[in-house]
């Protein structure tokens, strides 16, 4: 079972909680994190990465709890995460990037160097990998995000909105792409891009003011608002959210 959530309390501001006594276990699988702007998405996911430190509550991966040090570089190395912004790296080349985060992950220099070239075949930017990541576009910036979170032993992936402002065949490529990383870890992708939710992923995490409005297989967030069973089954999904976060009827 991936990451769980056990009585989690986090806030950015004194006074201010984002997220109170979030009790959640991500399912397997791929699983796409929705909910409206300032839901808590990215909150959950630093969370998740030990990028944050809830307040009160733990967060657990395979008994590991990131809070401890002991436990820290371990459930570093089992879970990869992309923040939403990726920045190229002074005077490094699109492959030496992938290869220092996987050094950074705990690979050695060597293990890192070699796996850096087949992550950045997985994300279809191997013929790029000796040319400076500077000169990269956008939609190329995040495929090396992605590369980054494939190059070490990542047992879980966790993406932050990964296609925001790709343009619509871009988005569809990196659909694409992570739904095939999907298939040798679990993934949690935060997204507000809710086109062919039912092509890429298997279940759903809806957050809503605080809490959690769903969690579970993607068909069951469709029965769980009692939506229509009109249209394409991403369609229902798609309805079926807006219906839950925004009360629509
Ligand atoms: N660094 C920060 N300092 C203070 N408040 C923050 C910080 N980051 C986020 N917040 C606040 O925490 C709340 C949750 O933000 P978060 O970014 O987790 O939401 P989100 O669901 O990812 O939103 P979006 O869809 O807009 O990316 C928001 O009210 C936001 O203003």
């Amino acid at each position: 079972m991936p990451i769980s959530f056990q009585g989690c309390g986090f806030g950015h501001r004194r006074g201010s909680l984002v997220l109170t006594g979030l009790d959640l276990s991500l399912p397997e699988g791929r699983t796409v994190l929705l909910g409206p702007n300032g839901a808590g998405k990215s909150t959950l996911l630093g969370l998740a990465a030990s990028l944050l430190r809830p307040h009160t509550g733990r967060v657990l991966y395979r008994g590991l709890d990131p809070a401890r040090r002991r436990d820290r570089a371990r459930y570093r190395s089992l879970v990869g995460w992309m923040p939403q912004e990726i920045r190229p790296l002074p005077g490094l080349t699109v492959r030496e990037q992938v290869g220092y985060a996987g050094w950074l992950k705990g690979l050695s220099r060597r293990e890192a160097w070699r796996r850096s070239l087949e992550a950045l075949e997985v994300v279809e930017l191997g013929a790029l990998a000796d040319g400076p990541c500077a000169e990269l576009s956008g939609g190329q910036l995040r495929r090396v995000g992605l590369a980054q979170t494939l190059v070490h032993d990542a047992e879980v992936i966790l993406l932050d909105e990964p296609t925001a402002g790709l343009d619509p065949d871009q988005r569809e490529r990196f659909r694409e792409i992570v739904s095939r990383a999907g298939e040798h870890a679990h993934l949690v992708v935060a997204t507000h891009d809710i086109a062919d939710l039912a092509g890429t992923y298997d279940s759903a995490v809806v957050l809503d003011t605080g809490g959690v409005g769903y969690a579970g297989p993607l068909a069951g967030l469709v029965t769980s608002v009692g939506g229509s069973v009109r249209g394409s089954f991403s369609d229902q999904v798609g309805r079926a959210y807006r219906r839950l976060v925004t009360r629509e009827v």
